[in-house]
């Protein structure tokens, strides 16, 4: 199942982007509203309808901020409008050189907001298009014949960009070992518990219903773990873990919930048909051959399937459900489906 937001961030990068992004039109609301007043009081009337243009569309995006599932989309937006008016001051021939030192936050913000490929492609753009200003400004003054002073600020530029884009890089990469790590049953690689849930409400949202869920128990594992160790215990949980694998769709998601406890969550599926895939799964635990030393460890699951048309109350009440009839399935003397 795919973790991911609908554009590719994960929950972490959305959350941090946004906050970034709040913290920016803020600061181009203040802004806009001192160059209105400016604007204003030297009479430069022009100006201050596109400063207030930018402070209304500011206030505009931080209303639908918290709740819009477009973050990328307009922080793209509020990016291109914000470099394109940067670049627009630096071709204003009533700006001093003082203001080309924006180019270093460049990199910086977009990297932070649109990620290493789209924040690095776009500010490599916008430095490209500042350079061009620069020259065309100042590419007769005196400025230009000092080697020193323009190696000076290509190196700074370039260490800016690097900087910013190795370190979205190595932080990108980092918050995906996290959320893998936080996600995942680190002894069967499968999903754990809060990447049930989390998948559960995906599924409910997205009305991928009827949802079905599967609950599966191996029989006497507590003897696997005696007769045989502990380790050999663990290896045959990896081993339901692949069988369980093998049996489902890109769809949907297998869990270990604990212990010797494991459960799939089938969306769109009806009863009937998680059944079956119950059983099947059942036939091929039955059929594993798990070898320790000499001897063939047999395994057998009992399993209890629940499914929701509707489950508006949440996961719990349909795993108590499934849980209900795995136990009916135990209770019938194991190796068998219930549901
Ligand atoms: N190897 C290993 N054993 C575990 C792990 N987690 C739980 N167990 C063991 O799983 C066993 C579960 O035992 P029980 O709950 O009695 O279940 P059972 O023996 O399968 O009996 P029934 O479910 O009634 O058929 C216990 O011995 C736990 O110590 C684990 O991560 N690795």
């Amino acid at each position: 199942m795919n973790q991911g937001t609908p554009e590719g961030d994960s929950d972490l990068s959305q959350r941090h982007r946004r906050e970034l992004l709040r913290l920016l039109l803020w600061f181009t609301v203040l802004f806009s509203v001192g160059f209105i007043a400016i604007n204003f009081s030297v009479g430069k009337y022009g100006l201050m309808a596109i400063e207030i243009a930018v402070a209304v569309f500011a206030v505009w995006l931080l209303t639908i901020l918290p709740r819009t599932p477009n973050l990328r989309r307009w922080a793209l937006v509020y990016m291109v409008t914000l470099l394109s008016g940067t670049m627009f001051a630096f071709a204003s021939p009533a700006t001093s050189i003082t203001v080309f030192s924006w180019i270093l936050v460049m990199p910086v913000l977009t990297h932070l907001l649109l990620g290493r490929w789209l924040g690095g492609v776009l500010s490599l753009f916008y430095l490209v298009l500042s350079a061009s200003i620069f020259c065309w400004r100042f590419g007769t003054t005196q400025l230009m014949d000092t080697p020193g002073s323009i190696a000076n600020i290509v190196t700074v530029t370039a260490c800016a960009y690097l900087f910013s884009h190795v370190y979205e890089a190595s932080r990108e990469r980092a918050e995906q070992q996290l959320s893998v790590m936080a996600l995942t049953d680190s002894l069967t690689g499968l999903a754990n518990r809060t990447q049930l849930e989390q998948s559960f409400s995906r599924a409910v949202l997205q009305r991928q219903l009827p949802l079905s869920l599967v609950m599966i128990d191996l029989d006497y594992f507590k003897r696997i773990n005696d007769e045989h160790g502990h380790a050999t215990g663990d290896a045959v949980l990896r081993i339901i873990a692949q069988a369980m694998r093998e049996h489902i769709r890109e769809s949907d998601l297998a869990c270990r919930l604990g212990g010797e406890e494991f459960c799939l969550l089938l969306p769109s599926t009806n009863p009937q048909r998680a059944r079956r895939l119950a059983d099947r799964l059942r036939e091929d635990i039955e059929t594993l051959e798990c070898r320790h030393e000499d001897a063939v460890l047999k395994l057998t699951a009992s399993i209890g399937v629940a499914t929701a048309s509707n489950p508006t109350d949440g996961l719990d009440p349909m795993l108590h459900v499934a849980d209900q009839n795995l136990y009916r399935a135990k209770f019938a003397g194991r190796n068998c489906v219930v549901g």
